[in-house]
């Protein structure tokens, strides 16, 4: 069956975002003279986070904006990492924190992602942001990943309203924000988590699927309803003949035949999850210019 069409591209959607970006921070320079600043924090040398930390900063000085990045070895304690912070809350040039996850095993994650001013955490990690998404209000900062899911899912499903949607995965990070954020635009939602006595028949019944679940291949074909939409937020490293790989957790070459649309990985959600992460930064230079 024909896969292209049904292919939703998260890098052209992402580029058009980006050069939007792009164009409203030089703006807020131009008029303001405020240059969004961006500091990503790393600790550790996990080459991944690396990788990852390293486009992220690429991504914001493409967008017109300014990054700072601090990157601290993997013995840093959690006190120290603390001391980063609040130097760099304190500091008004900077508009925007990232601390990168994962962090390693000496420092509690809660208590560094809670310690960012929430108004400058544009991951949407921090527990305000999270409790503010979850009563449904609408001024603090979203998740990336999830806010990205949205802008693909909005390109191919104008109105979601009385669909269906099963977010396969619960994390703090993706899935428990997505389910909240699919609600909002008015679907009935079931999240499935490790508990789940079967996680296909949830599946099964579902207009939209979001998987969340950091497990390659999981979302088999007869998972999915013919015509139901696919959303792979996986990311994982697989060994192939050809090398190394980045797969999801949908089997791809299975599910695309029943699917009405779906996201590539590479290619899908990925690319989205910098550009959200781009206009959060955006957003929060753009508070502070009132
Ligand atoms: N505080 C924090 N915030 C994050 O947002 C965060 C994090 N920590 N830790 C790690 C994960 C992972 N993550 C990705 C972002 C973009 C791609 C991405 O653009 N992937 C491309 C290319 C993948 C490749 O080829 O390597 C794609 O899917 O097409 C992947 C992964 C953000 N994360």
């Amino acid at each position: 069956m024909e896969a292209a069409g049904k292919l939703i591209n998260g890098v052209a959607f992402a580029r058009q975002l980006r050069s939007e970006i792009r164009q409203e921070a030089e703006n807020l320079h131009a008029v303001h003279g405020i240059l969004p600043t961006l500091a990503v924090v790393m600790v550790g040398n996990d080459p991944a986070s690396a990788v990852y930390v390293r486009n992220k900063i690429r991504a914001t000085e493409q967008a017109g904006m300014r990054s700072v990045s601090h990157h601290l070895p993997a013995i840093t304690s959690e006190a120290e990492l603390l001391d980063l912070i609040a130097t760099l809350n304190a500091d008004e040039t900077v508009h925007g924190i990232l601390v990168q996850l994962p962090l390693p095993a000496q420092i509690d994650r809660d208590a560094v992602l809670d310690a960012i001013s929430p108004a400058k955490d544009v991951d949407g990690f921090h527990i305000v942001n999270a409790g503010l998404l979850a009563v449904g209000r609408h001024d603090g900062f979203i998740p990336c990943t999830p806010m990205g899911c949205m802008m693909l899912l909005h390109s191919v499903l104008p109105e979601l309203a009385g669909l269906h949607a099963v977010v396969v995965g619960c994390s703090n990070i993706v899935g428990r924000p997505m389910a909240r954020l699919l609600q909002q635009a008015g679907c009935t939602v079931t999240v499935t988590h490790l508990q789940t006595r079967d996680v296909a028949a949830e599946t099964r019944r579902a207009d939209i699927v979001v998987v969340a679940a950091g497990h390659p291949g999981l979302v088999r074909g007869d998972w999915i309803k013919p015509g139901a939409v696919v959303i792979d937020v996986g990311i994982n490293r697989a060994e192939t003949p050809q090398g190394a790989r980045i797969v999801g957790d949908v089997a791809f070459d299975e599910v695309a035949p029943h699917a009405a649309a779906i996201t590539p990985v590479p290619g899908g959600v990925g690319p989205m999850t910098i550009a959200c992460l781009l206009q959060n930064t955006l957003r929060a230079a753009q508070g502070l210019a009132g």
